[in-house]
């Protein structure tokens, strides 16, 4: 089994570039099914999440090709099956977002229900509303979903929770329905707007895209687009703690600072000096950060995929820090990992309290979930001796090159 050892290391010093973003690549990809003629994106990220939703194409029938680094070429005009297997659905949760795009292109799709995963149970209700608002039958039978419809209609459909699958999901669905979908309490997430744009280059007419409200007037017909993912704004804001947590002196480029607000804001609060210019930020810290109080929210709110890194930064800041998870309900398996390092940290319900302390210790940590992971590096960055962590293929699942991009910068990281 394969592990990521991380030494206590200097303050991080120097330039690392993002990458496009796995959450604009996995929906974009599986919207890939809706376009009949060649598809080309650029900035797809390196990950092991890609591989697998590549693989879930080419099972319906996609020719998909690895061009140059960070370029894939897709071409769905023949895809053939409408069912996806099981080893593959059951390997990753964004698989489920070629329902919507399967549904629409044959009329039928079947998938094995994504199971829940560390970070709560993760349902699917809201998808499923969405595909019945527009006209499916839904069945469920052995663990697999099929959903049925041999015409889509247009409708209004508001969802309970602004879910960031469920609005790509019916958007997708929705983009060859005939007459218009309104979606409301829609999901405002960058990587919405990303996926809309990229269907709108496709021959789709989606608006609102980034508002709470989308509106998609239904087309017969999408071609094909040439598209650029958007920089990854959680591996940019997983850097920048890094050069918080080391009081170090990062630039992290390919970034959209607006994308990333609530970090910045957060990061500056906490005593960092942050300087923006362009697609770049600079991320000084300091050795002494004070804790911040931290509540995870829907886009634009602070993002729940950033909550376990600022955890790990709040351990060793100076003061009482209360972080409060109001997106998935079980989202603290690393504060076990991180108090075997010598964190002091109280799980009461949905929040955490955290009281920083003065020093990190090594220990052999495991990843419950890739943020955990990408924490427990964070702390061994600054934890005495050699931090040991295992369970490192849910690192893999998000973050392109992890080892190499922070022995740029001076972090003493290796795997074996
Ligand atoms: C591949 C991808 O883009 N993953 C991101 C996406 O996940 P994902 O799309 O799964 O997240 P959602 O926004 O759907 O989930 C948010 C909350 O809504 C609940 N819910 C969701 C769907 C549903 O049908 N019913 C329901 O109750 C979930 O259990 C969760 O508590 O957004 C999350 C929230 O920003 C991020 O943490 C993930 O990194
Ligand atoms: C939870 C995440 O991803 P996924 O929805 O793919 O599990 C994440 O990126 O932090």
């Amino acid at each position: 089994m394969e592990r990521i050892m991380v030494e206590k290391s200097p303050p991080l010093k120097g330039t690392v570039r993002v990458s496009g973003a796995k959450n604009s690549a996995l929906p974009i990809l599986a919207a890939s099914l809706l376009g009949t003629e060649d598809i080309i994106l650029e900035d797809v990220p390196k990950l092991k999440d890609v591989d697998i939703i590549c693989e879930v194409l080419s099972s319906l029938g996609s020719k998909v090709e690895y061009l140059d680094k960070g370029i894939i070429k897709i071409n769905s005009r023949d895809i053939n099956k409408f069912e996806t297997p099981y080893e593959l659905m059951s390997k990753m949760r964004a698989s489920f977002l070629v329902m919507g795009p399967l549904l629409t292109r044959l009329g039928k799709t079947k998938n094995s229900l994504p199971g829940g995963c560390a970070i709560g149970t993760r349902p699917i209700d809201l998808h499923l509303k969405g595909f019945k608002a527009l006209g499916a039958k839904i069945d469920v039978d052995h663990g697999n979903i099929g959903a049925y419809a041999e015409e889509l209609i247009g409708d209004k459909i508001y969802l309970d929770f602004p879910s960031v699958g469920a609005t790509e999901n019916i958007m997708m669905a929705a983009v060859m329905a005939k007459g218009e979908t309104i979606i409301d309490n829609a999901a405002m997430e960058p990587e919405i707007v990303d996926l809309a744009n990229f269907l709108n280059k496709l021959g789709a007419d989606v608006k609102g895209a980034g508002t709470n409200t989308i509106r998609i007037k239904g087309v017969d017909y999408l071609g094909g687009a040439t598209h650029s993912v958007i920089p990854d704004r959680i591996e940019a804001g997983t850097f920048m703690v890094a050069s918080a947590i080391t009081g170090g002196d990062i630039t992290v480029e390919n970034v959209i600072t607006s994308h990333i607000k609530p970090v910045i804001a957060k990061l500056k609060e906490a005593g960092c000096q942050i300087y923006e210019n362009g697609d770049k930020v600079r991320v000084i810290g300091g050795p002494n950060l004070k804790c911040v109080d931290i509540k995870t929210l829907p886009y634009p709110g602070f993002p729940t995929d950033m909550q376990a890194q600022f955890m790990a930064l709040m351990s060793i800041c100076k003061g009482t820090s209360v972080i409060i998870e109001t997106v998935f309900e079980n989202r603290f398996m690393h504060v076990d990992e991180l108090k075997r390092m010598g964190a002091d940290i109280k799980i009461d319900g949905r929040s955490a309290i955290i009281q920083g302390v003065n020093n990190l210790m090594s220990a052999p940590v495991k990843a419950s979930d890739l943020r955990a992971g990408a924490a427990l590096v964070l702390a061994g960055l600054v934890a005495d001796g050699v931090t040991e962590i295992g369970n490192i293929h849910h690192i893999d699942r998000g973050y392109d090159g992890i080892e190499e991009k922070f022995a740029k910068l001076g972090a003493k990281i290796y795997r074996v």
